[in-house]
């Protein structure tokens, strides 16, 4: 991601005021109020060394606001450490660190000292063997009765991020209840490259999903204006489509099916459903957009289900190499988890077994799965491509490759995993395998780019607009610059009251910052990165879920297809570098035919490149485009364009390959797979 300007914000002498008299929280010996997000790391680098990630429980230890902070780390050999290093109070304080041997790197927070306000350096160090880059010394704060030890032995260490959080901030979360099995966060480093053995390992076994039908089935009411997007165009493009069904029951699917889309509390099937669902029983290969939240996913898993069915699929016994026929991929953890809970809901019943396999968990876990038996894999790329490497998975059998989100599935960010997958020998060619894909954004360059994953007589179903907002969301754009940002966010917040909200920010740093500044505010709050280990990046999102942290700090990792009920408010606090990233951002609200808000900071400083997209995805979705926004998109178009220090132009409909590639850049450095 891109690093954030923190002297311009934190910088600020106002802000460092009010900071100072921010309360810390006062529930110190409360399990229950006493929040986490365990942050373990924010540094962007890459690595030269093995890494070591802190471990870092939420159990003991979690005492983030009570008396006193300790952090010791001691190493030995090459040593790295990046990010924060320790929140505590002035005189309680005691951070150590004790590197034994040559070769120390630091980056990062080291130690916050009193509050968010005093005593904040960012220190740019750079010598021969030590490297030190960072915050420095936060003196007299956010944390009291804290303590946190890293030690570790060896050569080559590194460690990165926020290191003193056990707890953390924000309520919720006793770790000792929730002490699963530690992770480590090799993210997308662990694939392939890292082997087991090679670097520390993770070891995080997701705990395993409810078989509890009534818990397999769980959903949530559609909303009132879910009739409404029958009101949507549609339009199919390619040769001989066929017709679109009225109702589930046109689709002549087996019985099994039938009940479970019944379960599922589908009655009528949404515009996207209606046409997808007998292309590709028909066989065809499609891309389909349709807006956030109406309903793709089951657009691709009915289909693909009944399909599997009608062909007499069979029950997959254990075996070392399994042949799954369709292979499901998409670019973040939390939504092919997502998936595969999707996907047990449509087989239930059935012979057929769904496995997920994703980065931040055991390898050993995910190849333990997949041999109990796998018909259809959901998949993150990279942890795909390495369990395809270690032979644990045969491709000759595949008949359906979906990729859900596909946009981001074939930019630079996953495109060469994608293409390496479909090169590998045993894959069936294209003209032999079923190719699906589906997002809710699809930008002209990419359409291209499918192409060659699509076979020459796919079909392109559009309904509404392609890369249009959904307009059960109620948009409003704010001016607001940078330095005001968090009053504006507290003032939102409150004027929301607990209404669950997600929060965007264009950095994990930044995520963690405001989670922690939130929670100095008495509004719980967690956060969602990829410099989170899996285990902590499950919990902050089941807290959002359950409510227990009504507000979830996130960067982009959320922005796509994340499922999560009555969330009723997106604010921008920073809008991102691309409209589309933009769309799926606001749509984790207004779902399934419920309403939602979503509220936008615009600093016209960083953002000016996105007024103009801004204004056409406003006025496509009947919003009112405030008239200082169509200035500001007058003023680009004119060629004077504000100075944009932070972002990168990539508006809809002028990217070119280059600004695709840049893309990239929020995957490398964010571990979403
Ligand atoms: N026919 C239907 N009837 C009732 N609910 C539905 C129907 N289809 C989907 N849903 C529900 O609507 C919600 C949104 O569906 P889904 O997550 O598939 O949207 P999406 O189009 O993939 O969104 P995104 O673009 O954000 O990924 C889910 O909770 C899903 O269970």
């Amino acid at each position: 991601m891109f690093e954030e300007d923190w002297n311009a914000e934190i910088g600020d002498e106002a802000l460092l005021l009010s900071l100072e008299k921010v309360s810390l929280l006062e529930t110190p010996n409360d399990p229950s109020s006493v929040f986490s997000p365990g942050v373990d790391s924010s540094g962007t680098d890459e690595f030269v060394n093995t890494q070591c990630q802190p471990v870092s429980s939420f159990g003991r230890g979690r005492n983030f606001a009570a008396t006193g902070f300790q952090e010791g780390n001691g190493r030995d050999a090459v040593t790295q450490n990046r990010g924060f290093k320790g929140f505590g109070q002035s005189e309680s304080f005691q951070e150590r660190n004790t590197v034994d041997g040559a070769s120390t790197q630091s980056r990062g927070f080291k130690g916050f000292r009193g509050g968010f306000g005093q005593g904040f350096q960012e220190g740019n160090r750079e010598d021969a063997i030590t490297q030190d880059r960072g915050f420095k010394g936060f003196h007299a704060g956010f944390g009291q009765g804290f303590q946190e030890r890293n030690t570790v032995d060896g050569a080559s260490t590194q460690s990165r991020g926020f290191k003193g959080f056990r707890g953390g901030f924000g309520q919720g979360t006793k770790g000792g209840q929730r002490d699963l099995p530690q992770s480590g966060t090799l993210d997308s480093r662990e694939r392939g490259t890292v082997a087991d053995g090679a670097g520390p390992k993770v070891t995080y076994v997701p705990p395993p999903p409810s078989d509890d039908e009534q818990a397999i089935f769980a959903h949530y009411q559609a909303g009132m204006n879910f009739d409404k997007y029958d009101e949507n165009v549609v339009e199919v493009s390619g040769l001989d489509p066929p017709a679109a069904l009225m109702s589930f029951a046109d689709s002549n699917i087996c019985h099994t099916l039938t009940v479970n889309i019944a379960k599922a509390g589908y009655s009528k099937p949404t515009p996207v459903q209606k046409y997808s669902i007998p292309i590709i029983l028909a066989g065809r290969d499609l891309m389909a957009c349709a807006q956030t939240g109406s309903g793709k996913t089951a657009a691709f898993l009915v289909p693909v289900v009944a399909q599997m069915m009608r062909d007499g699929v069979t029950a997959s016994s254990f075996k070392e190499q399994q042949e799954p026929e369709c292979i499901i991929t998409a670019p973040t953890r939390e939504l092919i988890n997502q998936i595969f809970l999707e996907a047990r809901k449509f087989v239930y019943g059935t012979c057929i077994r769904p496995v997920v396999i994703y980065g931040g968990t055991q390898t050993g876990y995910s190849i333990r799965q997949i041999k109990l038996g796998c018909n259809i894999l959901c998949a993150t790329p990279g942890r795909l491509l390495d369990i395809i490497g270690r032979g644990k998975i045969g491709l000759h059998n595949v008949k359906y490759l979906v990729l859900d989100e596909a946009d981001r599935m074939l930019d630079m960010g996953f495109g060469a995993d994608m293409k390496k997958l479909v090169s590998f020998p045993d894959m069936p060619q294209k003209e032999k395998r079923q190719t699906l894909m589906f997002s809710a954004t699809f930008p002209e360059e990419v359409q291209r780019l499918a192409g060659e994953f699509l076979k020459t007589d796919f079909l392109f179903v559009v309904v509404g607009r392609v890369g249009g907002a959904c307009s059960d969301v109620q948009q409003s754009i704010l001016q607001v610059p940078q330095y005001f940002k968090r009053t504006k966010l507290l003032e939102v917040l409150h004027s929301i009251g607990n209404e669950r909200t997600l929060v965007f920010v264009d950095t994990k740093k930044k995520a963690d910052f405001i989670a922690c500044f939130l929670c100095q505010e008495n509004i719980p709050a967690t956060s969602i990165h990829g410099d989170r280990e899996q285990r902590e990046r499950e919990i902050a999102l089941q807290d959002f879920r359950s409510g227990k942290c009504p507000v979830l700090v996130a960067t982009s990792v959320a922005a796509r297809g994340l499922d999560i009920e009555s969330v009723q408010h997106v604010i921008n606090f920073d809008l991102p570098s691309t409209i589309e990233e933009y769309v799926h951002r606001i749509g984790r609200t207004g779902r399934c035919g419920n309403i939602g808000k979503a509220i936008g900071f615009f600093d016209n400083n960083s953002d000016g490149h996105l007024a103009q997209p801004l204004v056409k995805v406003l006025s496509d979705a009947q919003q009112e485009v405030p008239f200082w926004l169509t200035e500001v998109a007058f003023e680009a178009k004119g060629g004077r364009l504000p100075v944009n220090t932070q972002k990168n132009y990539r508006g809809r409909g002028n990217m070119n390959a280059g600004e695709v590639k840049m893309e990239c850049s929020a995957r490398e450095f964010e571990s979403w797979d």
